[in-house]
Order: structure tokens, then sequence, then C-alpha cells
């Protein structure tokens, strides 16, 4: 990985855990990354409900706590939904954008991952945008289409806005959850063809600027051999995520 580009460790505990255990959590997690600022970036990725107890301790402790998904208007009738300001106003810093969850359940198509994503950094917050195939995509050979294309929806958005303004997660959708992880090659074949195309769109600087991670059954026994691929910057990662022990040893990793 690239010396000026820092590591980002990053938990999605998706739709779990309440605000107690979130508090558990986080009691548990912030003594022992204390000190890692400066050499890995930790962020954590909670539910609504409990993001501003979770926004709360984190802060002053380098983690940067973060939301799963906002709406790209910053009020008005769109119940259901908050905003980037909402967001920034209970301490989060960061978001999740597009997650495949988030594009096949809840019908997010690529204009709108464009608009979050642009919205989110002009409001402040980073966003970490995600993008990935399907395994019929991918056993038709159209990994790269697809996920070129949700690429460049995003960058075609952003303006000229810096590449160390957002982060993308490559989360091929047939690994996440599945126990089946990407292998180190693919994970960089793909990041690494990410990293080319935003160099295309926006020049060198600009994609050598971008965090670009892998998602999909990261844990501890696998997150070296990844980490080791020289454009993976990080992890996002859901099930290891979800205990303080296992997300520690992937910080730990990710520390390199
Ligand atoms: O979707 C993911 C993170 O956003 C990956 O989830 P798993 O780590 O549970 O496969």
């Amino acid at each position: 990985m690239a010396q000026e580009r820092r590591p980002l460790m990053a938990a999605n505990w998706k739709m779990n855990k309440t605000v107690r255990e979130a508090q558990d959590y986080m009691a548990a997690l912030l003594p022992r990354v204390d000190g890692l600022a400066g050499e890995v970036d930790v962020a954590v990725f909670a539910p609504f409900t409990c993001l501003s107890e979770v926004a709360r301790m984190a802060e002053g402790s380098g983690v940067i706590a973060g939301a799963q998904n906002f709406f790209y208007e910053d009020s008005g009738a769109y119940t259901g939904e908050v905003s980037a300001p909402m967001l920034l106003d209970v301490g989060a810093r960061a978001s999740i954008v597009g997650h495949s969850e988030r594009r096949e359940l809840f019908c997010e198509t690529d204009e709108a991952v464009a608009r979050k994503t642009r919205r989110a950094v002009e409001a402040g917050l980073l966003p970490v945008v995600c993008v990935g195939e399907t395994k019929e995509e991918r056993d038709a050979g159209r990994m790269w289409e697809k996920v070129s294309g949700q690429v460049r929806a995003v960058v075609e958005g952003l303006g000229d806005a810096p590449g160390g303004s957002l982060v993308f997660a490559y989360e091929p959708i047939w690994a996440i959850g599945t126990g089946e992880t990407a292998s180190p090659e693919d994970a960089q074949e793909a990041i690494g063809r990410i990293r080319g195309l935003l160099g295309e769109l926006r020049g060198e600087k600009f994609a050598e600027e971008a965090r670009i991670l892998y998602g999909g059954s990261i844990k501890p026994g696998n997150v070296s051999e990844i980490m080791a691929q020289k454009d993976v910057d990080g992890g996002l990662v859901g099930g290891a995520s979800l205990e303080v022990d296992s997300f520690l040893q992937l910080v730990e990793a990710a520390r390199g």
C-alpha cells in the first residue's frame, strides 16, 4: 500500500446492536485503539439508533463514528430518512453510501448513490462508497462492466473534490456474509483496476489519494494476505466486526 494513504479498518454493524450493546463495545474498543492515531484509521458504522452514543463515546479518541446510509436532501418531507446535517449534528464524521444491501433490497440506483456521495463530500462527511458485482455477473464475465459503471457514476457526479475526500469499498456481493472471500489476487485485481479507472477519469493524484477498501468475509484468518496487496487500503467488515476482539485483530493487521 502506498505510504501516503493511511489504512482504514471499518466496522459495519449493519442492523445489529442495541444502545447498551454499542456502549459495551465502545467501552472495550476505545482503550485498545488508543495511540493508533496516525498509523491506522478506525471507523465504526453504527445503526442510527445508537449512532449518537457511539459518536459521543468516540469523541476525542480518533475513532470515526459513521452512519450506514443517509438521504441527499437536507430536510423536508422524506419520511423515514435522515440527512447529512443530521448525521453531523450527532457527531458522525462518515457514512457508508450505496452498500449492496441498500442497492439490492432498497432499490438504490447509481444515480442516488452518486448524489449521496456528492452531498456527503460537500457536507464534510467522509463517504465510503460500496461497489461490487453479483455471482451471476462475475460468472458471465461482466464484473468489470458492473463495477466500472458504479465507479464512473460516482466520480462523474463528484465535481472537483479531491481523491482524499472519499473512500471506495470493493465488496463482491457473492463474498458478503457467505464465508467465501475473494482471493487476495482477485481483490487486488479489482481494486487495482478501480484505481486505474480513477486515474483515467480524474488524474494520477486523485487516484493515488483515494483509499479503496476490500469487503466480504474478512476475518482474522485472511486479513493479512488481503492487506498485503498493494492497492488494498483497508477493510469494510460485517460479521467479524461485531465482536471487539476479532475487530481488533483486523485493526492490528491493517496497521501492518
Ligand atoms: O458487507 C460487508 C461490509 O459492509 C461485509 O460483510 P461480511 O464481513 O459479514 O461478509
